[in-house]
């Protein structure tokens, strides 16, 4: 059954995905080719709201293990997400596209401070909106931010961009043989602990009946196809649920 076309949604890019072939940083091909693909989505005729990863520049988690204090770790994993979003509005606005970086962590000669009625109304005059430093807050990841503001700007969907093509029922990196979900319920990731995405974003996109599409956006022109209803995704949703 093809997917349900979603007006406004809320696109999460892994950071990673702007690193290319590359294994750390941000590579201006792949950067722009993304931002082409946001833009085609925009004149498609969907609202979209951006919030942008910081794993291919810092994660916390990891940074913490080898010692550093968490708390610090995850403010310049946030910080990192600011550097991505302006890549990425970089990208769009040399292909002639609006857009307003909107960050979390108040750095006004930076960007915007995130309000959210001036992201509403930023949205409002057709302008494409990317949230950086994720939630402001330690302890928490960039999933959880996209959840958060998609239920803040009142979007039908998330949309999921991340190196793997869906969710599987064990780590398609680590497991051979990891089967691809279609379709599957909130509760279900929860309950069999897929880490796919965290747990808290995954929760309030459930408490917010926000439907989370996963899918690959390393795959050239694959926004366009998912965004479409088709290609190979999986849907997350409420049970029983058309
Ligand atoms: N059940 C699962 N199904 C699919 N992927 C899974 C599953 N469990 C773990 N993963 C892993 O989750 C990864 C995607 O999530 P991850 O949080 O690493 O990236 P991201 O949020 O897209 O990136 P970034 O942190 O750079 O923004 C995949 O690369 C995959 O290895
Ligand atoms: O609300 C947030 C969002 C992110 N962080 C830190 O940033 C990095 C990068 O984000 P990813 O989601 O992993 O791409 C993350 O590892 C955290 O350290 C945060 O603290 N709070």
């Amino acid at each position: 059954m093809p997917r349900p076309h979603y007006n406004r949604i809320l696109l999460k890019l892994s950071g990673e995905a702007l690193m290319g072939d590359g294994q750390f940083g941000i590579d201006p091909q792949t950067t722009a080719r993304l931002a082409r693909e946001v833009a085609a989505a925009k004149e498609a005729g969907h609202e979209l709201c951006l919030v942008v990863g910081g794993g291919n520049i810092f994660r916390g988690l990891a940074a913490a293990a080898k010692g550093f204090d968490r708390t610090s770790a995850d403010y310049m994993g946030m910080l990192a997400t600011v550097m991505n979003a302006l890549a990425v509005q970089n990208a769009l606005e040399q292909i002639g596209q609006d857009t307003r970086v909107l960050s979390a962590i108040p750095m006004d000669t930076v960007c915007e401070p995130y309000i959210r009625r001036r992201a509403v109304r930023h949205m409002e005059r057709g302008r494409i909106v990317i949230f950086a430093a994720g939630t402001g807050n330690p302890y928490f990841t960039t999933d959880t931010a996209a959840a958060l503001r998609a239920a803040e700007m009142g979007c039908d969907a998330l949309f999921k961009g991340t190196s793997v093509d869906g969710v599987y029922d064990a780590d398609p990196n680590k497991v051979a043989g990891a089967t691809r979900y279609e379709t599957l319920s909130y509760n279900r990731v929860l309950s069999d602990n897929l880490k796919v995405m965290d747990a808290s974003a995954v929760a309030l996109c459930r408490d917010n009946a926000i439907p989370i599409i996963v899918f690959n956006i390393r795959e050239q022109g694959n926004l366009a196809t998912v965004l479409a209803g088709s290609g190979t995704a999986t849907t997350v949703k409420q049970e029983g649920e058309a």
